[in-house]
């Protein structure tokens, strides 16, 4: 990175990055006590002191319960906060814990937690502190499972909070070097937390971080990283559009939730289009939950053989049934397995349908 780029940021520039949130009744603040989320909480301090009116700003930290010292940390937080006129609370993450998938479960809970505390507070956004270095790094482990244009967009600064739709998640930090955030915290002399999962090699996102400079010597920093990211985003937002124009002009509403497409026109559709047009239909009316990119493609693929085949076709995807019959694709929810037959019966159905049961997320 350029050292002149290694600035802190200015209270001119933290306007502009707050700016589309000065009209919000409540904001809360997700503050772990690392140099990101203490820099997202004394920006945001100062922004707000400098205004008359604006959002009142609340500082929640989670305590998950993983590490000892997470409870001496989040009172430092408390303490910053005190000292910066915000309001704080700690939220413990209670209860069993799992033996495997600690990094998403503890994920899943902060959210919740968060978002409970932000319907509490009336607020309508939770803002966290995800840096360009965060988002170059989600885009690095989205290629190292191959992901489509919609994962390789990585983070939006705005979306709904995961889980918990109804209120925001805002990343005000996503195109701001986490370098220039310590430089921030430097220059006003205030301490952070420094958590060392961030190193531990257990983890994906902590190897990836380690392989960054090496990247960066060949030209694949983080600058250009976020770049793809968000030209990527470009991409999946022109589709999106298009898709639900195309949707529109297709779908008819059947019995029931039932969808149908005429299949002459689905066969005019290019590739990318088809796919996510199936993948709004299973998404609409399956009741598995989201369906993985690549079983979607396998069932497309599948489709466009048969379309204008004349031949009837079935299959079961992430609780939806799909049959094209008679010039119509039909998508409806699969019928429910029965009782009593638990794996036996999901096993015979998914075998007879070519498919594995569990779906997990598209990309
Ligand atoms: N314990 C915590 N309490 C409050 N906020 C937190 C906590 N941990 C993380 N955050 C918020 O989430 C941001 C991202 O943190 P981190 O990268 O560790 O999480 P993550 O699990 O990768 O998040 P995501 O999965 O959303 O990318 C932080 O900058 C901070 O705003």
């Amino acid at each position: 990175m350029p050292r002149d780029s290694v600035t802190a940021i200015s209270p001119s520039e933290a306007k502009v990055l707050f700016a589309d949130l000065a009209s919000a009744k409540a904001l809360v603040l997700a503050v772990s006590g690392g140099p990101d989320s203490t820099a997202l909480m004394v920006l945001a301090a100062r922004w707000r002191k400098a205004m008359r009116k604006g959002p009142d700003l609340i500082a929640i930290t989670v305590d998950h319960g993983l590490r000892a010292e997470a409870r001496r940390e989040a009172r430092d937080v408390a303490r910053l906060a005190k000292d910066l006129g915000l309001s704080h609370r700690t939220l413990r993450w209670r209860g069993d814990k799992p033996k495997a998938g600690i990094p998403q479960a503890a994920r899943e809970a902060r959210y919740r937690l968060l978002a409970q505390a932000a319907r509490r507070a009336g607020a309508s956004h939770i803002l966290t502190a995800h840096t360009r270095d965060d988002q170059a790094e989600t885009v690095l482990i989205r290629m190292s499972r191959g992901s489509g244009i919609t994962g390789l967009a990585a983070m939006q600064r705005i979306a709904g909070t995961p889980g918990h739709d109804a209120v925001l998640l805002v990343r005000p930090f996503l195109d701001i070097a986490k370098l220039r955030l310590i430089a921030t915290l430097k220059k006003s002399n205030v301490a952070f937390a420094d958590d060392p999962t961030n190193r531990d090699a257990a983890f994906t996102r902590a190897r990836l971080r380690g392989l960054m400079p090496h990247l960066a010597s060949e030209g694949l920093d983080a600058a250009r990283l976020a770049l793809l990211a968000r030209r990527a985003g470009r991409a999946d937002a022109a589709l999106e559009q298009i898709v639900e124009i195309v949707w529109h002009g297709l779908v008819t509403a059947g019995p029931g939730r039932s969808l149908s497409f005429d299949a002459g026109a689905l066969a005019r559709t290019p590739d990318e289009i088809l796919l996510r047009l199936l993948g709004r239909a299973i998404g609409a009316v399956g009741i598995e939950g989201p369906v993985q990119l690549a079983k979607l493609e396998a069932l497309a693929e599948a489709l466009r053989a048969m379309l204008g085949s004349g031949i009837r076709w079935r299959r079961t995807l992430a609780g939806a049934l799909v049959t094209l019959q008679n010039g119509l694709l039909c998508v409806e929810t699969a019928p429910p397995r029965r009782p009593g037959h638990g794996v036996l019966a999901r096993n015979a159905l998914t075998k007879a349908a070519g498919k594995r049961a569990k779906p997990v997320k598209s990309r």
